[in-house]
């Protein structure tokens, strides 16, 4: 078994009981809980209420957890994500919302209702087919990009920006100021990789309308169930916490996560997406893709000692993660 992260608050089933009579008073009560592996940032269990509902219960890291930047206010980000999609894209299933607790010794958590099936990660374990579900994300992905923000970027205090290209360099630099703080050692010079951020600024500039993205929509964070025929359908998408408003192409990056969207035209998440919401993938696009994978793995790389993890501990991902920053690094220079 991996070591929990520093982020993951270690929870016994007497809080459990406490933080849901915090959340819904002396009844229901709990009736039975336990941890819900599969994350690796918030600590998550599932519980039953002794009225029959099962929710899932979320504890966000405790006040003093060091995190990135971006990572400011994750619950109530997560909380305004779900009841959002709720009312704006209502065919998409996420969890209800019940409860946002916020306990200023405590801490902060978020009790949602349990989402019937299991993720595509853990499904993929027995070799299921699951390109029905995959279809389903890639519409449920464009039915999502349909919703608009006010500005590109994250909310609240956190990098943002009138346009995407201001938005997406304000990240990067973000980034780049917490690899310096956790003394992250990169591959590659920082302004090597703003000056490359600002070379591409007019592949970014096309994408003029700020889109809702969920942005971490990886196998672990998509459910799905056998449906009457047998075939396995989306039944949710979780983890809500770290969407932003910007480029749709960036949501194509995690549901492929490790493999390039462009090489994968017949991916079931991209054919879906496509035959809702067609788009070129010509010069601009292409470019933009690997800006965002690079993104992607930069922050992946950044995020390890806040994890726990180091070079020495995770060696596989430490080298993986270099050789695809490479990759990205290297179709950007040409
Ligand atoms: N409402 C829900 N219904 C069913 N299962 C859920 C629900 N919420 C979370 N899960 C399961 O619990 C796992 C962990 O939850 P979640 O991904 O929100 O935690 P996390 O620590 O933020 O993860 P990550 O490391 O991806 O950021 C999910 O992968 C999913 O399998």
């Amino acid at each position: 078994m991996t070591a929990p992260s520093p982020t993951q608050r270690p929870v016994t089933p007497n809080d459990v009981a406490r933080l849901v009579r915090a959340s819904f008073g002396p009844t229901p009560g709990l009736a039975d809980c336990g941890p819900l592996g599969g994350g690796g940032f918030a600590t998550v269990w599932w519980a039953r209420l002794d009225d029959g509902r099962r929710v899932v219960l979320k504890v966000a890291p405790s006040q003093d957890a060091r995190l990135l930047r971006y990572e400011r206010g994750l619950c109530a980000a997560e909380d305004h994500y779900f009841r959002l999609v709720a009312t704006r894209a209502p065919r998409v299933p996420v969890p209800p919302v019940l409860h946002h607790g916020v306990d200023p010794a405590y801490g902060e958590w978020l009790v949602t209702g349990l989402l019937p099936g299991r993720s595509l990660a853990d499904l993929a374990a027995d070799g299921a087919d699951d390109g029905a579900a995959r279809h389903d994300l890639g519409v449920a992905l464009a039915a999502l990009h349909e919703v608009t923000g006010d500005r590109f970027g994250y909310e609240g205090d956190r990098a943002s920006g009138s346009t995407w290209p201001e938005a997406f360099a304000a990240m990067v630099d973000e980034l780049l100021a917490d690899a310096t703080d956790w003394a992250v050692r990169l591959p590659v010079p920082p302004d090597r990789l703003r000056a490359l951020v600002r070379r591409h600024e007019a592949a970014l500039d096309v994408v003029r309308r700020p889109a809702l993205l969920h942005f971490d929509l990886w196998d672990g964070n998509v459910l799905a169930a056998p449906a009457p025929d047998g075939r396995l359908r989306l039944t949710g998408l979780v983890d809500g916490e770290r969407y932003l408003y910007g480029d749709p192409l960036m949501d194509l990056v995690s549901p492929v996560l490790g493999r390039r969207a462009e090489d994968e035209t017949d991916h079931p998440t991209l054919r879906g997406y496509r035959e809702a919401a067609p788009f070129d993938l010509d010069a601009a696009a292409r470019r933009r893709l690997s800006l965002y994978r690079l993104h992607l793995y930069l922050l992946m790389t950044v995020e390890m000692p806040s994890r726990g993890m180091t070079p020495q501990t995770h060696p596989q991902r430490h080298t993986w993660l270099a050789t695809v920053l490479d990759a990205e690094l290297t179709a950007l220079a040409g």
